[in-house]
């Protein structure tokens, strides 16, 4: 299997509360990204695209299960031959709502799924939403590969942990509001510096219940590099990258084979 893979992040605005708005928009944009010359091996969604954070209603805006979710995404893939990690959506699950990524081939076929395992407090989401409590990992073909949610890449030791099992690109729907673009940039280039993999990361853009997104998705290269950077629009970034550069960066300096686990 070819070691490129050509990415396309769908930058989008969410209206929070409205999911029938909002899978339209989903759908629309993943029309727009698959018709992309030259096409995308993989599409991004940003964080809660069905629902925003209209958390107060969460229990009766989420999406079932995620059947819906499924269903259009899965049946996207297969009739565009592309794959897409499908952001996050709130998803009920019995009583409870999670922050819940599902991942599909270009078969259709579901190869990922991962709930947000650290809940943000300042934007209430410990009182509406119950944590994960699985890691995400994922394979895309031969490629180790690995998803955090938004406020999930403050935790180095996650990412760690996943760039030690294997991960050699680490996906990371958000949807991050100003003021913290220093964080948001800052962070997203520590990741990929410290555990040298790329990082693909997808936010959302607009204004909702007083909040700003500002979008800023990015790709970041092994070596901390900024390979593509949106602005804080609605957009759609594409770039293809190597994943034969994390080897070549980890072979450069060996960070893995020189830790101390003993000591700390
Ligand atoms: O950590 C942050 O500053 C933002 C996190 C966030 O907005 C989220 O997890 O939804």
């Amino acid at each position: 299997m070819s070691t490129k893979l050509r990415l396309a992040l769908v930058q989008m605005n969410i209206v929070a509360g409205s999911p029938a708005a909002n899978f339209n928009k989903m759908q629309a944009k993943l029309e727009e990204a698959a018709a992309l010359q030259p096409k995308p091996d993989l599409i991004l969604l940003p964080e809660m695209w069905n629902t925003g954070y209209a958390l107060e209603q969460i229990q009766n805006l989420a999406d079932a299960e995620g059947q819906r979710t499924r269903e259009i995404v899965s049946g996207f893939c297969r009739r565009n031959q592309v794959r897409v990690l499908a952001g996050s959506i709130a998803e009920r699950r019995g009583e409870a709502v999670t922050n819940t990524v599902h991942i599909f081939d270009e078969t259709g076929a579901e190869i990922g799924e991962y709930s947000k395992i650290h809940l943000f407090q300042l934007m209430n989401e410990h009182l509406h939403l119950q944590a994960g409590e699985a890691a995400g990992r994922f394979r895309l073909g031969d490629i180790p590969a690995a998803v955090m949610i938004c406020y999930d890449i403050r935790f180095p030791e996650l990412a760690r942990k996943l760039a030690l099992e294997g991960a050699k690109i680490l996906f990371v729907p958000a949807e991050w509001p100003h003021p913290r673009l220093h964080h948001w940039r800052t962070l997203l280039q520590a990741r990929a510096i410290e555990n040298q993999m790329y990082v693909v990361s997808c936010n959302t853009v607009g204004d909702s219940g007083g909040t700003s997104f500002f979008g800023h998705s990015m790709i970041i290269d092994p070596w901390g590099e900024v390979v593509a950077e949106a602005g804080e629009e609605e957009t759609i970034v594409t770039a293809e990258i190597d994943l034969d550069l994390v080897d070549e960066v980890r072979g450069r300096i060996p960070v893995f084979a020189d830790r101390r686990p003993t000591l700390y």
